[in-house]
């Protein structure tokens, strides 16, 4: 059995998203009409949407839509060629205030608390710190008996909670979550989603990557679906997956292959 993460339906403050005043808002956060091409191919094509503060917004579509670079650009990561990616008034992300968490977590070769010890230097916790932040986050993921565990010895689904909690570490306001549960069985599935529920209760947002609509139903209050590279419809997420009004979103969630 999957060891769930604790049950308490809220996040203790000093794991919640942390306020950074630094003169200028995270939110909206926003892609405005960005294009981007590779190899003679347009990847991103006139791609916009806008997320604020709060709540799941998932975001579907097939393989090879684009909702990975979508991710890449709001972390920060990659720029388009044109137009542009906004976090508030700012041009480039506040420093700790955007997580990505990827399909298959990338884990340093150390114990479980390690991993979570490393993050929250990166993050610039201070020392003294540091213990309390460790604990409560190995508390949150269910893994404070892993915590001596090397992370490489972890099962998928305790791996995946590692890679949350230290996503976690630096207190962000928006988690973007790219398929993060593609791998796992349903038990270390539930234990993701009920994280995520926490850490949304706990204040932060979310934008999810999902191909599983019935995930995307459990969690999203929004739905985007993206296709060839841009949105393609943009609704309520329960309203989108039981009556989808796009051609592409009709045919992707009856299961046909869109090409
Ligand atoms: N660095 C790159 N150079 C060239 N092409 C790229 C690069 N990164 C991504 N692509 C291409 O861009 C397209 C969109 O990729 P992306 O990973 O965003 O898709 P996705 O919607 O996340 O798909 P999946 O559901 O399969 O993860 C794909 O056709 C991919 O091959």
């Amino acid at each position: 059995m999957e060891e769930r993460p604790d049950d308490r339906p809220d996040l203790p403050p000093h794991l919640r998203p942390e306020a950074r005043e630094d003169g200028r808002g995270l939110w909206p956060v926003r892609i405005e009409d960005a294009t981007l091409s590779a190899g003679g191919r347009r990847l991103l094509d006139g791609l916009s949407f806008a997320l604020p503060a709060g709540g799941v917004t998932a975001l579907m579509g097939p393989n090879g839509a684009g909702k990975s670079l979508a991710l890449r650009m709001l972390a920060g990561l990659i720029r388009p060629d044109s137009g542009a990616v906004r976090w508030g008034a700012g041009e480039t992300p506040i420093k700790g205030a955007v997580a990505l968490v990827f399909q298959r977590p990338v884990l340093l070769r150390r114990s479980t608390a390690g991993n979570i010890d490393h993050a929250l230097a990166i993050a610039g916790v201070p020392r003294r710190e540091r213990a309390a932040r460790r604990a409560g986050l190995l508390a949150l993921a269910g893994l404070e008996r892993l915590a001596d565990r090397p992370a490489r010895a972890l099962s998928g689904g305790e791996a995946q909670r590692l890679a949350l909690a230290r996503a976690l570490a630096a207190r962000p306001r928006l988690l973007l979550l790219d398929e993060p549960t593609a791998s796992l069985d349903p038990a270390a599935v539930a234990a993701i989603e009920d994280l995520a529920r926490r850490i949304v209760a706990g204040g932060a947002t979310v934008l999810l990557v999902t191909h599983d609509a019935g995930q995307a139903r459990r969690l999203a209050d929004r739905a985007l679906f993206m296709h060839a590279g841009r949105i393609v419809e943009d609704a309520p997420a329960a309203r989108l997956l039981a009556a989808p009004r796009s051609p592409q979103a009709q045919a992707y969630l009856a299961g046909r292959l869109l090409v």
